[in-house]
């Protein structure tokens, strides 16, 4: 289905993204792992084509991404729609519109200019924010939401584009661990219920564990681990992350709160 081979990116003289191969043959949950610069989001950013890879292909259903120029490079952009730690929404803009932008690419400048929405479209809108359990939310402006709920407003509109895949750049990093929690389910359950696959790149272990059909860690650009969240031992994720042999699960953690404050620290180190 999507398929990965020997993917590489280069900035000058630094390899961001080594030789990377993976293959899904089914819709899933991928988890993406490792440590601040291992080279997560530009592999992300070069699967949706936001980042040029150097060199290598990605095959999808049979179309080699990487050569998409123009209106196809756009359309793939739609069927891999990416969400960010950030939520990129117009913050001053009411949250149905933020939605609404999902369809901007196959949308007349025209239209978009003067804020015509078709009937259907707006109908759409309202029912994926329903589905998301915001739609009481859709005439605010999105900055008056909560990080969770802004979250899932980007979920909405990225839905709003009928994905195949949804690329999650660090999706639950600003958020408390209860609103990471929520914002996991929903991700979780559209992949469950549409079949969507959903790659995310995630800081902790135990969100990696709980949430993905399988996990990738990366270490330097380069994939050193790649298996099931059973295979996620703490001796596989000491490779990942580099640590010595005081490295702690606890470090890589979102559930915080439990933690004595040097620990909690610890764990911001690691994952910012
Ligand atoms: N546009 C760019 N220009 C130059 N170097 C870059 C660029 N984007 C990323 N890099 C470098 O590539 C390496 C991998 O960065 P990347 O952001 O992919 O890592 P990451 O694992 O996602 O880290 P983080 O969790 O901090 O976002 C880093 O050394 C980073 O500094």
């Amino acid at each position: 289905m999507l398929t990965a081979t020997d993917l590489t990116c280069r900035f000058g003289p630094r390899t961001a993204v080594d030789r990377v191969s993976f293959a899904l043959d089914r819709p899933m949950f991928l988890g993406v792992i490792g440590r601040s610069g291992a080279g997560k989001s530009t592999l992300l950013r070069m699967l949706n084509r936001l980042t040029d890879a150097t060199s290598g292909e990605v095959q999808f259903k049979g179309t080699d991404i990487l050569r998409l120029t123009g209106r196809a490079k756009r359309d793939w952009q739609g069927r891999c729609a990416m969400i960010f730690q950030q939520f990129n929404l117009v913050p001053r803009l009411d949250v149905a519109s933020n939605v609404l932008h999902g369809t901007l690419s196959r949308r007349s400048t025209l239209a978009t200019m003067f804020n015509l929405w078709p009937e259907t479209d707006i109908a759409r809108a309202l029912d994926i924010l329903d589905r998301l359990g915001i739609a009481d939310q859709a005439p605010k402006r999105a900055e008056a939401l909560s990080g969770g709920q802004q979250q899932r407003v980007a979920i909405a509109r990225a839905l709003m584009q009928d994905p195949a895949i949804i690329l999650a750049d660090e999706p639950i990093a600003s958020l408390d661990p209860m609103n990471a929690q929520l914002v996991m389910d929903t991700l979780r359950r559209i992949h469950d219920e549409d079949g969507r696959t959903v790659i995310a790149n995630l800081h902790t272990l135990d969100t990696a564990r709980r949430y993905c059909d399988r996990v990738i860690g990366m270490r330097d650009g380069r994939v050193v681990f790649d298996g099931t969240p059973d295979q996620l031992t703490t001796g596989a994720a000491r490779e990942i992350y580099g640590a010595d042999a005081s490295f702690s699960e606890k470090a890589t953690s979102t559930t915080l709160d439990g933690l004595p404050p040097d620990t909690a620290y610890a764990s911001t180190m690691l994952e910012t």
